[in-house]
């Protein structure tokens, strides 16, 4: 137990190393052509209750495809990080403008008008992660919000998300931890039950 969590810390470490490094030029050009080859994946289309997340810098800008959900008639929430360490709820947004700085540097939903989207209702999340391999499996912060989030809704759609170097062959998993459906990068889009799509 004690040393899979120093792996995963180290792996971590390693990891967020690297994406801190990269060029917001670099991150632009490759968020768009995620959020391209998003916005005309079926079942990012299908679903009419979507959980997005607001990016931290290095990570893969998804801003882009919030605005293309909203306008195309969806329901978006974001997370919003509760008092009690490691549980989040989702938020509704409607726009970008209404956002603040929130908890870890993180942009959050302002609290004064905010509305809680009841978990069961949403139909699809978009999980951002620190490393994924292609059977789903994930590595995130390390506080486990993911993992406590999604145990409630087993039935919902699940699409990792990372630049390429960030997958790897394969990440140890632990009784909590939750697989992604789908792991999405600036290359592919790979369902990890069936493989390579
Ligand atoms: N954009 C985004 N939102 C997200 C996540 C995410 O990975 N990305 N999360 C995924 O679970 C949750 C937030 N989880 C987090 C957990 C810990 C730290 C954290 O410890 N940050 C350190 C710096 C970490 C580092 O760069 O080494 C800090 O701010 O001091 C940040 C986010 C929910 N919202
Ligand atoms: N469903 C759960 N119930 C209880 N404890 C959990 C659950 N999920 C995770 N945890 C605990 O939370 C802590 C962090 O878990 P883990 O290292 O898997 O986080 P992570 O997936 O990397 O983080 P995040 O989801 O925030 O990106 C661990 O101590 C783990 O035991």
């Amino acid at each position: 137990m004690a040393i899979i969590n120093n792996d995963k810390k180290e792996l971590r470490r390693e990891v967020l190393l690297r994406r801190n490094a990269l060029s917001p030029d670099w991150v632009n050009s490759q968020s768009a052509i995620i959020v391209q080859s998003l916005t005309c994946w079926e079942p990012f289309l299908q679903a009419k209750n979507v959980m997005l997340y607001l990016a931290m810098p290095g990570e893969p800008q998804m801003d882009e495809l919030i605005l293309f959900a909203l306008a195309n008639g969806k329901q978006v929430s974001v997370p919003f990080l509760t008092e009690k360490f490691g549980y989040m709820q989702s938020a509704a947004i409607t726009g970008l403008q209404e956002l603040k700085k929130g908890k870890l540097n993180l942009r959050v939903p302002d609290e004064q008008n905010m509305t809680i989207v009841e978990p069961e209702t949403i139909d699809f999340v978009l999980v951002p992660g620190v490393a994924f391999d292609l059977a789903g499996n994930r590595l995130g912060m390390g506080a486990g919000y993911y993992d406590r989030f999604l145990a409630r809704i087993p039935q919902v759609c699940t699409l990792g998300i990372a630049w390429n170097f960030q997958i790897l062959p394969s990440i140890v998993s632990q009784e909590h931890d939750i697989p992604v459906q789908y792991v999405v990068t600036e290359e592919k889009i790979t369902s990890c039950r069936k493989g390579k799509m």
